[in-house]
């Protein structure tokens, strides 16, 4: 274990009886990055993070987090770590105050103007009680003791379930500032849109196995587009099938509709050769694409593809 490694797991796996939470699971999470940990409902999103704080036992394999043993150093990886859990339940009916200072007490003390910045920056009124509040306020109260100590690795569920779009943008931009003062993030979605502005890479589990590991800024290149050009001159379909990447062609006298597969550089290339009077190309919808492509295709999940 090496300390630019925050997060390591080898064959980390889990089975609730004979129903698979995750199995075979090998992933690093670098020190000082962002990773999204993406899957729909059910993959074993919740199975993994739970592993990771000892709060489930695995059934093999092995996790090492901030290079501690999460079992047999389970208080002192707690103390150093800010996690948010996926289903969020506080005890008693005392006001978000009083237990985000119990919160600071158990961390070995926290400066209270770093409970309150959170609190604005979140929208959060702290006067109020806990048990009365909404499912998005409560879910700021969850991210307020995550973030409040400033951890060297935060590790979050969902952190966006419940909260308002304007909420979201706040949090976000709060995983932002967390990156830039070096602290590392493991943040589970299901919905990759959430995760994309903000994290360096994502890890995408499926039926409880890692389908893939991939940089944020590869998923853009791996989607497919559909474009449109607009020529002079009426153009040859033929001139543009054979093209690496590029289906569906269609030409209709100077028009050109097609789809692409990754890059677009040999169409640009090809349709430079004649004289171009517009170009049309769709914005990507990852969600479509890339994500479905490791959601429901068969046997993408076999061999994990790992990048860069
Ligand atoms: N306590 C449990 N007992 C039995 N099966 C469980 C238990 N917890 C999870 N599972 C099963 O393990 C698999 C992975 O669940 P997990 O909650 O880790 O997925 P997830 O990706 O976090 O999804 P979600 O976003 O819905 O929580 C699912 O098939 C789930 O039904």
């Amino acid at each position: 274990m090496t300390s630019d490694i925050a997060i390591r797991t080898e064959e980390l796996t889990k089975f609730y009886g004979d129903r698979r939470g995750i199995e075979g699971l090998d992933l690093e999470v670098r020190a000082g990055e962002v990773m999204g940990f993406l899957g729909p409902n059910g993959a074993g999103k919740t199975t993994t993070i739970r592993l990771l704080l000892d709060f489930l036992r695995p059934t093999g394999g092995r996790a090492t987090v901030l290079g501690l043993d999460p079992r047999r150093d389970r208080a002192t990886l707690h103390r150093r770590i800010g996690y948010l859990p996926g289903e969020l339940s506080f005890p008693g009916r005392g006001r978000a105050d009083e237990l985000l200072r119990f919160f600071a007490g158990a961390r070995g003390g926290v400066p209270w103007s770093q409970v309150t910045e959170l609190a604005d920056r979140l929208g959060l009124d702290v006067t109020r009680p806990v048990h009365a509040m909404s499912k998005g306020n409560r879910q700021k109260v969850g991210l307020v003791q995550a973030f409040m100590h400033r951890p060297a690795l935060l590790v979050l569920d969902e952190p966006t379930s419940g909260l308002d779009p304007l909420v979201q943008q706040e949090f976000l931009a709060m995983v932002r500032d967390a990156r830039t003062a070096g602290q590392t993030i493991f943040m589970s979605s299901h919905v990759l849109a959430e995760v994309q502005h903000v994290a360096d890479r994502v890890a995408i589990v499926r039926d409880g196995r890692l389908a893939a590991v991939e940089r944020v800024e590869s998923l853009g290149r791996r989607a497919v587009r559909s474009v449109e050009i607009h020529f002079d001159d009426p153009v040859d379909a033929a001139e543009f099938r054979a093209l690496p990447g590029v289906s569906d062609v269609v030409v209709s006298g100077p028009v050109l509709t097609c789809t692409v597969d990754g890059r677009l550089d040999p169409l640009i290339k090809a349709a430079a050769r004649h004289r171009v009077v517009d170009l049309l190309s769709a914005e990507p919808d990852l969600e479509e694409t890339f994500l479905s492509f490791y959601y429901h295709s068969e046997g993408a999940g076999d061999g994990a593809r790992t990048g860069a």
